[in-house]
C-alpha cells in the first residue's frame, strides 16, 4: 500500500527538521516561502539560514509554490510561526483536497483572537481533522540525532496512530494523546516562562531560582491549562514539564534567551536583530494574561514577563516584586 504523502509548511528550523524526520517514512514535501532556502535544499540537503550545515535526509524535496505543495498532501503539517498561520492556511486553503488531516507544530496563539492555533486551522478548513505535536524538542538537536520525544494530540486516537508512525523515528519518539487543548496550551505558555527563566539566569540568580521558577511556572501553567479545558496530567507530561525543563535551560532555546538578554540590559529590537529566528513567548506574553483574566486564574510569573516585554519593567523590578509576596499552600491557591 502507498504511504501518505506529507507536506510541511515551513521552512524554519522545526519545519525542516520535523520534515527531514518525516522523510525517513514517505515521501515528503517542504514548503518554504524563501526560493534560495529552497534551491539549497533540493541541491545540499542542508538549510544553513536556520539549522548550519546539519546534512538533512537527502531524499527531503523543497519547494516555493504553495499549490504545489499543498495539492498533493495527504497529511498536511503546520510549521509557521502562529502570527502566519491563518494568512498561510487562507492560501492553502482552495488546493487541500478533503479530509487531509493537519497537524499543528506551532507553540504560539494568535494575538487578537486569542485562539490556539488548531482552532485557527478549524475555522479556516473545517472539516479537517486536526491536532497538535509538541514536546522538549529542540530542532537542531532532532537533526543531528539525538534521541527526543514528544506528544501528538489528536480527537481520533485511530488517526493519531497512524500519524505517529510517519512523524517519529526509532530516535524521535512519538507518544498519543487524545488531550489536544493541554498539549497546545502547555506548548505556548511553556515559551513565555522560558523567558522568565531567562531573566533570572542573565541575572546569575543561580541554580536554586532557576528550579523555583521552573517548577512554580509549572503550577501557573497547569492552572490556566486546566481552566481552558486540557487534563491536569498532561502538564507534567512531555509538552508540559518537558518541554518547561528543555526551553528553560538550553542555551539554543530563543525564549530563553530573550529573558537573558532583557536582564542584561538590551531592548526588544536589538535581541531580534540578533536572534533572526522567531521567540514565540514575546508575542504570547500579553494573549496569556488576556487568557488569564478571562479565566479568572492568577498568573503572577507570567504577569511580571508581560510587564518587562510589554510595559518597560525592568528586569530587577520583576523579582523583588515576585519575592515581596508570601509563599502560601504548594498546591492550593493562586500565589505563585
Ligand atoms: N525551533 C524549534 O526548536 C521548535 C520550534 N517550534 C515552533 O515551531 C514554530 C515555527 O518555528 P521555527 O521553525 O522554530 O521558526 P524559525 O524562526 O526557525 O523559522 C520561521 C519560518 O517561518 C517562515 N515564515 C515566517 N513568516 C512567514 C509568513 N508570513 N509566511 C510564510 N512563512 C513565514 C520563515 O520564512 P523566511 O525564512 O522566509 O523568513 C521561516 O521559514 C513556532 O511556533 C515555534 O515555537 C516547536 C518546536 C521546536
Ligand atoms: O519549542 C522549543 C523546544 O521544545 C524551542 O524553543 P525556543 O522557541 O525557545 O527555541
Amino acid at each position: 500500500m502507498r504511504q501518505p504523502k506529507v507536506t510541511v509548511l515551513g521552512g524554519g528550523s522545526w519545519g525542516t527538521a520535523v520534515a527531514s524526520v518525516a522523510t525517513r517514512n514517505t515521501e515528503t514535501l517542504l514548503w518554504a516561502r524563501d526560493a534560495d532556502t529552497v534551491t539549497e535544499l533540493n541541491e545540499r540537503h542542508t538549510n544553513s539560514r536556520y539549522l548550519d550545515d546539519l546534512p538533512l535526509h537527502p531524499r527531503l524535496r523543497a519547494t516555493a509554490d504553495l499549490q504545489e505543495a499543498v495539492e498533493t498532501a495527504d497529511v498536511l503539517v503546520l510549521g509557521v510561526p502562529s502570527h502566519a498561520c491563518r494568512a498561510v492556511l487562507t492560501e492553502a486553503a482552495d488546493h487541500l483536497r478533503p479530509w487531509v488531516p493537519i497537524v499543528s507544530l506551532v507553540k504560539g496563539l494568535e494575538q487578537g483572537t486569542r485562539s490556539r492555533i488548531t482552532d485557527v486551522v478549524s475555522e479556516v478548513l473545517p472539516g479537517h481533522p486536526v491536532g497538535v505535536l509538541n514536546g522538549p524538542n529542540i530542532a537542531r538537536e532532532i537533526v543531528q540525532g539525538y534521541a527526543a520525544a514528544a506528544t501528538l494530540a489528536m480527537p481520533d486516537h485511530h488517526l493519531a496512530q497512524s500519524l505517529q508512525r510517519l512523524l517519529s523515528s526509532k530516535l524521535y519518539r512519538v507518544y498519543t494523546s487524545t488531550d489536544v487543548t493541554g498539549v497546545e496550551v502547555a506548548g505556548a505558555l511553556k515559551n513565555v516562562f522560558a523567558i522568565a527563566t531567562g531573566f533570572g539566569d542573565g541575572l546569575e540568580a543561580g541554580d536554586n531560582t532557576r528550579a523555583m521558577v521552573i517548577t512554580r511556572s509549572l503550577r501557573e501553567l497547569s492552572r490556566l491549562g486546566v481552566a481552558m479545558g486540557g487534563q491536569e496530567r498532561t502538564f507534567s507530561g512531555l509538552s508540559g514539564m518537558g518541554d518547561l525543563i528543555a526551553t528553560c535551560t538550553s542555551p539554543h532555546s530563543r525564549n530563553r534567551r530573550v529573558g537573558v538578554r532583557l536582564a542584561q540590559g538590551r531592548t526588544l529590537e536589538e535581541i531580534a536583530a540578533e536572534l533572526k529566528q522567531v521567540a514565540e513567548g514575546v508575542k504570547s506574553s500579553s494573549v496569556v494574561m488576556e487568557l488569564a483574566d478571562h479565566h479568572g486564574v492568577d498568573m503572577r510569573i507570567a504577569h511580571e514577563v508581560d510587564a518587562v516585554i510589554n510595559h518597560g519593567q525592568p528586569v530587577e523590578h520583576t523579582y523583588r516584586g515576585l519575592l515581596r509576596e508570601a509563599p502560601s499552600h504548594e498546591f492550593h491557591g493562586d500565589a505563585w
